[in-house]
C-alpha cells in the first residue's frame, strides 16, 4: 500500500512573507512538495491568474463550496473568505504526494481539528515594525486595510503556541532551509516509525 503524502500547513500573519518563502521553496529541486491553490472572494491583484494563485469565486459561488462541503476549512479574513478545497488535498495525499497549504491562523487551526497528524509551521516575523514595514513595501493595501491587517497580525502571534514548529523569516533563504530541514526530518521520523511496525509485525 502507498504510504500517506504528508501535509504541510504554513501560516502566519499578512506580509511576513509567506507567499515569498512558498515561492522560494517550490523553486528548489531537492524537495517535492504540491500546492494546493486556495478560493477566494477577494478580487485578483495585479498579475495574479485564477487557477494559478487563487481560483477567484463570487460570494455565491463560494457560499456553496461551503454548502456542498467542498472545502477542507475556510475562514473570514478582512472581509473575504479564504478556503482550502477538499478534494485536491485528499487525492494527492492518498497518492503520497506532500501537500502545501500557506493559509491563515483560523484556517490553520481547523486543519489541525481534521488532520491532527499534519505538519503545522507558523512563519514569524523578526518584529512587528518589520511587518508592518514589509506589508506597506508591498504595496497592495490602503492605509485602512494594512491597519486591520496589523491587528489582525497581532491576535495571530497570540496563537503560535498551537504550531509544532516557529520559522523566523529574518532571511528568505533561511526561511527556506529550515523548513526543509523541519519537512525532512519529519519524513524520517515517519519512516522510522513504519519501519518499527513494520518489524513488530513481522516478528508476531
Ligand atoms: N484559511 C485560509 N486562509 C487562506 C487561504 N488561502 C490564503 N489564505 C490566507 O489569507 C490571508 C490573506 O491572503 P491574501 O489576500 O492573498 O494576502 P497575502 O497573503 O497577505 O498576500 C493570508 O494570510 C493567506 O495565507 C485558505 O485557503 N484558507
Ligand atoms: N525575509 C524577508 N525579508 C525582507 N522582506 C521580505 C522577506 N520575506 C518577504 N518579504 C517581503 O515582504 C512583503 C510581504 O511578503 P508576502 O510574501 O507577500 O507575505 P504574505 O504572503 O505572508 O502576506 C513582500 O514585499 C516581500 O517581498
Amino acid at each position: 500500500m502507498k504510504e500517506r503524502g504528508l501535509l504541510i500547513v504554513l501560516s502566519g500573519p499578512s506580509g511576513v512573507g509567506k507567499g515569498t518563502v512558498r515561492k522560494a521553496l517550490f523553486s528548489q529541486e531537492d524537495i517535492e512538495l504540491h500546492y494546493s491553490i486556495s478560493a477566494t472572494t477577494r478580487s485578483p491583484r495585479e498579475g495574479e491568474v485564477n487557477g494559478v494563485d487563487y481560483f477567484f469565486k463570487s460570494h455565491e459561488e463560494f457560499e456553496h463550496m461551503i454548502e456542498h462541503k467542498k472545502l477542507l476549512e475556510w475562514a473570514e479574513y478582512v472581509g473575504n473568505y479564504y478556503g482550502t478545497p477538499i478534494d485536491y488535498v485528499e487525492q494527492s495525499l492518498s497518492e503520497g504526494r506532500d501537500v502545501f497549504l500557506e493559509i491563515e491562523v483560523q484556517g490553520a487551526l481547523q486543519v489541525k481539528e481534521a488532520f491532527p497528524e499534519g505538519l503545522f509551521i507558523f512563519l514569524a516575523p523578526p518584529s512587528l515594525t518589520e511587518l508592518k514595514s514589509r506589508i506597506i513595501g508591498r504595496g497592495t493595501e490602503s492605509e485602512d486595510l494594512i491597519n486591520n491587517r496589523m491587528k489582525v497580525a497581532k491576535e495571530e502571534i497570540e496563537m503560535m503556541d498551537a504550531y509544532d514548529y516557529v520559522v523566523e523569516n529574518d532571511q528568505v533563504d533561511r526561511a527556506c532551509d529550515r523548513i526543509k530541514a523541519i519537512v525532512t526530518a519529519e519524513h524520517c521520523r515517519r519512516d522510522r516509525v513504519a519501519r518499527r511496525y513494520k518489524r513488530m509485525l513481522e516478528v508476531e
